[in-house]
């Protein structure tokens, strides 16, 4: 997408979940944060783990991390900008539940929610996956969800057993 043609708005926080399960996984995390490194501020950037694969079947495990990043870039671009990097850094065919090389959802963007066909803030799954909110708590544990105003220390919490989430020897810098 074309800078020109980005819609801007006042400065947000947003997280971003990056997931990636094929072929050289924190290389992938590494290409996919640099791209996202260009239009984004990054601020910080959690911990990699290693996570057992949760809501599709059977196939390896993920590295995963989240970014923290200031943007002025509307959601709906957003979403338009990372589904392009994820062709870039080489999503190719993968549909839905499918092994991937790189993943990235937009998890929260400020205090807002959005509703529409293509895209959900906060990510609909974001409370029941251990996989974004361990690292999510790793940086903004006193965070509110902007729908049910749990912590991310809370929420994660209620998950009770993070099994299947550890914590990875190695980091992505921007
Ligand atoms: N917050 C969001 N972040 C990213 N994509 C979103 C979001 N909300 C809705 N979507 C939509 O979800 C569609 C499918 O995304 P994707 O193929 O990455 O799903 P998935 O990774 O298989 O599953 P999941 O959404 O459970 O992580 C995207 O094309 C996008 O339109
Ligand atoms: N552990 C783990 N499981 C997943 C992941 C992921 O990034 N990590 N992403 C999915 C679809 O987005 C589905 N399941």
């Amino acid at each position: 997408m074309d800078n020109n043609e980005l819609k801007l708005t006042s400065a947000a926080t947003a997280y971003l979940g990056l997931g990636s399960n094929l072929g050289d996984r924190l290389a992938n995390l590494e290409r996919a944060v640099g791209l996202l490194s260009r239009p984004l501020k990054i601020l910080r950037i959690s911990p990699v783990y290693e996570t057992e694969p949760v809501d599709v079947p059977e196939q390896g495990k993920f590295l995963n991390l989240v970014v923290e990043a200031q943007t002025h870039i509307a959601p709906a671009d957003l979403l338009k900008l990372i589904k392009g990097m994820e062709q870039v850094v080489g999503r190719g065919k993968a549909g839905s539940g499918q092994p991937r090389i790189i993943d990235i959802d937009i998890l929260l963007y400020g205090n807002i929610r959005v509703n529409s066909e293509n895209l959900v803030i906060p990510h609909p799954r974001l409370s029941r996956r251990a996989f974004v909110l361990r690292p999510l708590n790793d940086l903004v544990p006193k965070l509110r969800h902007p729908g049910n105003r749990k912590t991310m220390a809370e929420l994660l919490l209620a998950l009770g057993d993070i099994k299947g989430v550890y914590i990875y020897p190695a980091s992505v810098s921007p």
